[in-house]
């Protein structure tokens, strides 16, 4: 499947009707509490060839997730363990075994023509616009699918090319584009369908510093517009810039879910220190004693500029940490809450060390079912 005929099939139906925020038939069919998005009991599998043989791999299991309106949900986990996958089952380009998906309230498994006109999918890199046709063009032709009133398509479209840095070159052909002004452009796609949800795999892959803080400020300001976004990236840093709550996933289960302190909260993570180590060389014993003591889950040393710094992460509290005798020659420089990507890693860590590590990718063969 080429690009354009990609982009077709996912947005062929999408004429049916503009339904919005204020239009979302997810509040008209009586339930209480609606989520925007929604994945309850997913599973999916592929067929795969190994050792000669073909077989059925299950990738997600039982995948549970849902977002709601004006929020963000980072999906993170390593290579391979079924992000791209839940996003395209929640963008309707999959579908599940079994399970249930819901797109602001519509049944997207049974109805999925109906779930994509609530919702626009970003699946990141260089595709899904015709290559040969300007950008303005390209976006007219989205927007009709989308179901755009033509009344309102070109200022929408004006607006959203000007929000994302596009207008001066709307009419040139997308094929001269950079990668960052692909992501913006599609960006702009999904602020001229006003999508209720928004699906954007690895949105910021590939783009310099600059590049990426324009996308994430333009995914901060459709969150403000109320629109529920499903996330996956690799940056930690990034989805701890982004996320109200943080999801991980690893051998296509989701592991943990929550906010960046109630997820180190289940690690029972209370904070980290920062020392200062002045001496030439840090002697291993050093960390070895600083290992060693009540409370400290994990200690890391890096020399920087002649001077050694040390990270320790505690379990307990502050006030008992205090009373603990360190090795001479360490400075307290401070504490501080710990990261996601110190979370992440000690939550892997354990499911490591309680479960065995399985490389999913060691397949020999591997082929596409499909739907
Ligand atoms: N069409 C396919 N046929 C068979 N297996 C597949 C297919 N697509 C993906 N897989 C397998 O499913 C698993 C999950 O893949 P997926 O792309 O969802 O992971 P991911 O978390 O997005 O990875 P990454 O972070 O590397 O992008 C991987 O083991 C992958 O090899």
């Amino acid at each position: 499947m080429n690009d354009d005929t990609e982009a077709l099939a996912l947005y062929r139906s999408g004429r049916e009707g503009n339904l919005y925020n204020g239009n979302n038939e997810a509040q008209d069919n009586g339930d209480s509490v609606v989520h925007q998005l929604e994945l309850n009991n997913v599973v999916r599998s592929y067929k795969v060839r190994e050792n000669g043989k073909r077989t059925s791999r299950t990738i997600l299991h039982n995948i549970n997730l849902h977002i709601d309106s004006g929020e963000i949900l980072c999906l993170v986990g390593p290579n391979g363990a079924g992000k791209t996958t839940t996003c395209k089952i929640a963008g309707t380009l999959l579908t599940p075994d079994s399970g249930d998906v819901r797109i602001a309230g519509i049944d997207a498994v049974r109805d999925p023509l109906r779930a994509r006109s609530h919702m626009s999918l970003l699946l990141g890199g260089e595709s899904g616009f015709y290559r040969s046709v300007s950008a303005i063009d390209n976006l007219r032709y989205f927007a009709d699918l989308a179901g755009v009133s033509y009344k309102d398509r070109e200022a929408r479209i004006a607006q959203a090319l000007d929000r994302v840095g596009l207008s001066e070159v709307s009419k040139d052909k997308v094929q001269t584009f950079s990668r960052g002004m692909w992501q913006r452009l599609h960006i702009a796609r999904a602020m001229v369908a006003q999508s209720d949800v928004l699906l954007l795999d690895e949105p910021t892959t590939g783009l310099d510093p600059e590049n990426s803080r324009n996308v994430r400020s333009l995914v901060q300001e459709l969150r403000s517009q109320g629109v529920a976004i499903l996330l996956t990236t690799h940056e930690m840093s990034e989805a701890e810039k982004l996320a109200d709550s943080v999801a991980i996933i690893n051998d296509g289960e989701i592991i943990a879910r929550g906010s960046v302190s109630q997820l180190a909260q289940s690690q029972n993570i209370d904070h980290v220190s920062a020392y200062s180590y002045e001496g030439e060389e840090l002697p291993d014993e050093m960390i070895d004693q600083i290992r060693a003591l009540d409370g400290v889950m994990w200690c890391e040393a890096f020399e920087s500029h002649g001077v050694w710094n040390v990270t320790v992460m505690w379990n307990t509290p502050y006030e008992v940490q205090e009373k603990l005798a360190l090795p001479q020659g360490l400075h307290m420089l401070g504490n501080r809450s710990a990261s996601l990507e110190e979370t992440y890693l000690a939550i892997l860590e354990n499911v490591h060390a309680t479960s065995g590590t399985q490389n999913i990718d060691e397949l020999s063969e591997v082929e596409a079912s499909n739907e």
